[in-house]
């Protein structure tokens, strides 16, 4: 086996002086992390001729990784919640804090970072399904929760996120995340710990939404939807944000033709444009193969009709 390794990730940074001078308005926590992650690039591991070859490279292990982020030193404190095992969804956020500051008062509110969990997959693969298991997850240990969905998809009306197989939960359906805020008032917003986003594909600024909510305003957001459209392209922002994302679920259905895993949505219609919403009547979840196989199908069938024209009566 070849490894090939990009050289400028290997080529030492250059700081005119090994010793720089941290500005004391920056927060001791902030300096002290300054001075663990600086040490590896003055000491850079000696550069090989060799390094397109097969050579072990050493874990890269920033000494802030060990002393911010491990469970055991964190475990000690009595501001850090550790994991329940036993649930579907196991949260990053009792490893993602803040270290003690300048002024510890202020740390409590700053142990909450945001976290955003992606869910994909085909039609049918239970994005929805796992959406709501996690939403519950995180309600039953004590957060506040809220579900967007798109108003496009108002198959089961408009206050309730439906699965294929009928479980329900309610939740405010949108044309933009953005009006979110508004629509739900500034206080409850700012309450708010835990944010679900149901058919993510049809928002827009799903992108810039995402990163507001995690990064600035400290929530969990969990997105669901369709990373691909009918044929197989990107669909809306969904693949952008993951990214900014704590964790991606690649979900797969079963296969209607064959039973096996399905990562495809194959469209049974002729309709072409993009967005079109519906459920099994117009789309089925598919193995490779049978998509494959299905997409001839559908094509043929498109020429087949096409080429008859109007019925004449
Ligand atoms: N071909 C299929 N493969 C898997 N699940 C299916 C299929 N057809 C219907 N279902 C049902 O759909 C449920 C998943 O629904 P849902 O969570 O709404 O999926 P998604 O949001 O990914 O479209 C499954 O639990 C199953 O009962
Ligand atoms: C593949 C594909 C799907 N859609 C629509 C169809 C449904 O209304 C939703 C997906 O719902 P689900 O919760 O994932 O079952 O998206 C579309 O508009 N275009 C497509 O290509």
């Amino acid at each position: 086996m070849l490894l090939i390794t990009c050289t400028s990730a290997t080529r030492p940074l250059a700081f005119p002086n090994p010793k720089p001078p941290f500005p004391s308005t920056l927060p001791r926590y902030m300096r002290s992390m300054l001075r663990s992650i600086l040490p590896y690039h003055f000491s850079p591991p000696p550069l090989s001729h060799h390094h397109l070859l097969l050579k072990p490279t050493p874990p890269l292990l920033l000494p802030s990784f060990r002393t911010f982020h491990s469970p055991k030193s964190l475990a000690k404190s009595p501001l850090v919640r550790l994991p329940q095992p036993a649930t579907h969804f196991t949260s990053f956020r009792p490893y993602c804090r803040t270290p003690l500051g300048d002024h510890e008062s202020d740390t409590q509110s700053r142990l909450c970072c945001g976290e955003i969990h992606v869910i994909v997959g085909p039609m049918f693969a239970g994005k929805t399904t796992t959406l709501l298991r996690r939403i519950q997850a995180e309600r039953s240990s004590g957060r506040t929760v809220a579900i967007i969905k798109s108003d496009k998809d108002t198959r089961y009306g408009v206050d309730a996120i439906v699965t294929h197989d009928g479980t329900r939960m309610p939740c405010m359906a949108l044309p933009a995340l953005s009006m979110f805020r508004e629509r739900l008032g500034a206080e409850a917003y700012d309450k708010l710990d835990v944010i679900g986003i149901d058919e993510a594909q049809f928002f827009e600024d799903l992108y810039d939404f995402c990163c507001n909510a995690a990064d600035r305003d400290r929530k969990t957001v969990i997105v669901a939807g369709l990373d691909g459209d009918y044929l197989r392209r990107r669909f809306g922002s969904v693949l952008d944000i993951i990214p900014l994302a704590n964790s991606v679920t690649k979900l797969s259905a079963r296969c209607e033709v064959c039973g096996g895993l399905a990562f495809f949505t194959l469209r049974k219609t002729k309709e072409k444009q993009t967005e079109l919403i519906g459920g099994a009547d117009v789309y089925m979840p598919v193995c490779r193969q049978h998509y494959i196989d299905g997409q001839i199908v559908v094509e043929a069938t498109r020429i087949v009709l096409d080429m008859e024209g109007p019925v004449a009566v």
